[in-house]
């Protein structure tokens, strides 16, 4: 019997969603050797649960069993794999409320916005299921008067899959609705953070009809071990990964010695930009969004904020103000706006960064402070320069630092020179600088006029170093596709 802490479990209508063993091949286990690792609730610091902490053997089995489930899986109509996913769909909207609670717990952001990422994450799930019905094939003139030319596609084999914490169930939805969709088989390795939302999402994709061992959610604290059994087993055809640069090349290493296919969604620098003709208003509420969602812990957070010199101290002004209105605390209380920090060394960076623009002659005009826990005060700062920590790393934290600009072209080379190219923002309002600039930006997203650019239905991605392929609208399938061409003498 697993053990866990009483408050979560009376705070949801259905507590069997608060699952601790890990699913395999279609069944609940604990690891071979009993191990557990803890999972704990960072506003408050205790411990919420106590996970199955599995290793390469378990893993090798769930592998095992989505190559076996998959012969079956892929050769049912679309139709049917739809309606499974669409009831799949059905079943985590009714259980919102109930999957946000496990997700404030184990993450931290409050109840509202996590009942937004369940959501978010549902939606990847409805809108793979009616595209399995559209994975069409393509015929082709052929190049000789016996030859004829199709070209069809297939279900690319099994997928492993490692996510981040920032995004606990759509980061995983976001994978593993294209990859079932089309007919794979998905075994995911959620981050030991976070894995009560990944198995709450197992309980409702079983009792929405997923077949045995389609789908495997692998908890372990032993990241890279997982890591390599995906890289190193030849029945794996596909990684997928959200996180870090620095940990998507140790994946892109490990998987190079099988020619992997790979789909990385990686870190970012999104440079958010104010011209002086911007609706200064709007220009906060983006900022705002862009920012401050997930206390700043987004790939697509706006890191850097540049400011042109006609309007930086009005904008500076309202962003203080609309900070003002933030409230830090935990997230399952009513009210609360902006949740803690994941660990100890994201509080860390944060400090890390606002330190190093004070000694470079930066001002904090609000927040700047941790407070008691994981806490800390929502912050901007002033007077930032291209040579300090934050141009060029990603902050991950609720830091708003603001650069002054002059010229647009100033800005456009300022805002590419970076190794990272996700999301990107401007404000501005003139039909030519809008057009000039969302075509100079060297990134896979470009926001204009909004700060928030989330969506199913849209291909979410980067280029240079965030990342390879894209997720979510019709592109996101491809990344789970194999594309053959039959070439038949006649
Ligand atoms: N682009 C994005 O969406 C994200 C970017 N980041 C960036 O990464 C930084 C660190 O955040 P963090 O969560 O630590 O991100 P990491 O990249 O370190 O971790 C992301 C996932 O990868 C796993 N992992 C870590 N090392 C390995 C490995 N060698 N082999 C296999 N899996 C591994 C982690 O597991 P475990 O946590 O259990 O170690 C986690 O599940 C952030 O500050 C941010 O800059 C983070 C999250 C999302
Ligand atoms: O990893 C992340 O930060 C997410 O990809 C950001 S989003 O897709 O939720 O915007």
């Amino acid at each position: 019997m697993t053990k866990h802490s009483t408050d979560l479990r009376t705070l949801l209508r259905d507590p069997s969603l608060l699952e601790t063993r890990a699913f395999v091949a279609g069944e609940w286990v604990d690891a071979d050797d009993g191990a557990t690792f803890d999972v704990t609730n960072p506003a408050r610091g205790d411990v919420i649960a106590k996970v199955a902490d599995l290793g390469r053997a378990e893993t090798a089995r769930a592998v095992d069993a989505a190559e076996a489930a998959m012969k079956d899986w892929a050769a049912r109509p679309a139709k049917e794999r739809a309606q499974v996913m669409r009831k799949w769909f059905d079943l985590m909207m009714e259980a919102q409320d109930d999957l946000a609670r496990i997700l404030t717990a184990e993450m931290g952001k409050p109840f509202p916005e996590a009942k937004g990422e369940i959501a978010y994450g549902a939606s990847f799930i409805e809108w793979f299921g009616e595209e399995a019905k559209r994975i069409y094939g393509e015929t082709i003139p052929g190049h000789m008067a016996d030859k004829r030319i199709t070209v069809i596609r297939q279900p690319i084999g099994v997928v492993g899959s490692i996510t981040p914490w920032n995004f606990p169930n759509a980061m995983i939805a976001r994978k593993a609705a294209p990859a079932l969709a089309v007919g794979c088989g998905f075994v995911a390795r959620p981050a030991a953070e976070t894995p009560l939302s990944a198995l709450a999402m197992a309980v409702l994709g079983e009792r929405a009809g997923l077949p045995k061992g389609i789908l495997s959610v692998v908890t372990s604290s032993r990241s890279s071990d997982i890591g390599k059994e995906f890289c190193e087993n030849p029945k794996v055809r596909k990684l997928t990964f959200t996180g870090s640069t620095e940990v998507g090349r140790i994946l892109l290493r490990q998987a190079a010695d099988q020619v992997m296919k790979c789909s990385m969604e990686l870190g970012g620098n999104a440079p958010f930009i104010v011209f002086d003709d911007a609706d200064l208003d709007a220009a906060v509420e983006g900022a705002m969004a862009s920012k401050f969602r997930n206390n700043g812990q987004t790939c697509v957070c706006a890191n850097r904020i540049y400011v042109q010199s006609g309007v930086y101290d009005a904008f500076a002004k309202k962003l203080a103000a609309a900070v003002d209105k933030l409230r830090v605390g935990d997230g399952l209380e009513e009210g609360v706006t902006t949740g803690p920090l994941i660990n100890e060394k994201a509080v860390e960076k944060v400090e890390e960064h606002i330190r190093d623009v004070l000694d470079g002659g930066g001002e904090v005009i609000k927040g700047g402070k941790r407070k008691d826990g994981l806490f800390f005060e929502p912050t901007v700062m002033t007077g930032v320069k291209d040579d300090m920590k934050v141009s060029t790393e990603e902050t991950f934290g609720p830091l708003a630092p603001l650069f002054q600009f002059e010229t647009e072209g100033e800005v456009i080379a300022k805002a590419n020179a970076t190794i990272f190219g996700l999301a990107s923002y401007f404000y501005a309002q003139g039909i030519g600088r809008i057009t000039r600039v969302q075509e100079a930006l060297e990134y896979g997203i470009v926001g204009v006029n909004t700060g928030i650019i989330s969506t199913e239905v849209a291909p979410f991605g980067g280029v240079k170093q965030s990342g390879l392929g894209r997720e979510g609208s019709r592109h996101g399938a491809e990344d789970y596709l194999e594309m053959k061409y039959i070439c038949l003498s006649v």
